[in-house]
């Protein structure tokens, strides 16, 4: 199990500012959606927890600050999913999904049988064990997604960051990955997701971080994030939030002052 921290994080990309006094924490057992805008700053948040851009403050896992942690033990400790990653070699998925291991091999190792024993769960998990022949690079949008993400599986970290892990997936599909996302988190996982949904958002996690122009605007339960007056400001659309059900329900209307 591991607590992630981000504390006053700040990220300058080339000349723009784009993100700004993150104070942030990610607990085990919690799942928590970072959504808001596009350009808001959620993918460049996601990369800040792992030190994959330049930080002004500080990032700790577990206490220990990530910009200094040997990139291997912050593989272990944390698997990433990022935004429609593309995928350059002609592996096999099984192969692809085996790189999950890497972090874990020392050098010139083979594989052992608890390496094996992840990989088929990872597959089993995500759906692609019918696709495990298939070469990745002549996978639909969809079936590659699910492919990168039982590659994360096959990590066995204590914590998963994924970004945008519905996109192109039919709605089974989403609904398969946001229940291995809760999983993860009932099984003690650390486990953050970029998303766009705010009603599976909603449904799934126990926590919503709002970011909006580089800032978090709002943060802690989805009903107490997802208020109309907030989606407006944020968003700029009117939407019908319901509460009464067992999650909020969002329904958008239409843009504001159209
Ligand atoms: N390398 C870069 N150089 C300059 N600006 C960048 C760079 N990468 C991202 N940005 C800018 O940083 C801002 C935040 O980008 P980011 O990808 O984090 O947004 P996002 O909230 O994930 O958006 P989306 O929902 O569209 O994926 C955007 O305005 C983007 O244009």
């Amino acid at each position: 199990m591991v607590m992630i921290v981000a504390q006053q994080v700040g990220v300058t990309l080339g000349r723009r500012s784009v993100l700004h006094d993150v104070d942030a924490a990610f607990a085990p057992g919690t799942l928590t959606a970072i959504v808001g805008p596009n350009g808001a700053g959620k993918s460049t948040l996601a990369r800040a927890l792992l030190a994959l851009v330049p930080i002004c403050g500080h990032v700790r896992i577990d206490g220990a600050d990530v910009a200094a942690m040997p990139r291997a033990e912050l593989a272990r400790r944390v698997a990433y999913v990022p935004q429609g990653q593309t995928l350059h070699w002609p592996l096999s998925v099984e192969r692809l999904v085996g790189l999950g291991r890497l972090p874990h091999l020392a050098p010139m190792s083979r594989i052992s049988a608890a390496d094996t024993a992840a990989i088929e769960g990872a597959m089993t998990r995500a759906d692609v064990l019918d696709l495990r022949d298939r070469i990745a690079t002549e996978l639909s949008g969809g079936e590659r997604a699910r492919a990168l993400f039982a590659r994360a599986l096959a990590v066995e970290a204590p914590a998963l960051i994924v970004d945008e892990p519905l996109a192109s997936l039919d709605p089974g599909h989403q609904i398969d990955v946001m229940d291995l996302l809760r999983a993860e988190a009932a099984a003690g996982g650390t486990v953050i997701a970029v998303l766009h949904d705010l009603t599976l958002a909603a449904r799934y996690c126990d926590r919503l971080l709002l970011i909006d122009k580089g800032r978090v605007v709002a943060d802690g339960e989805p009903a107490a994030v997802l208020t109309a007056d907030r989606l407006r400001a944020v968003y700029g659309i009117e939407a019908r939030v319901e509460t009464g059900g067992a999650w909020p329900t969002i329904t958008t209307l239409g843009r504001s002052g159209r």
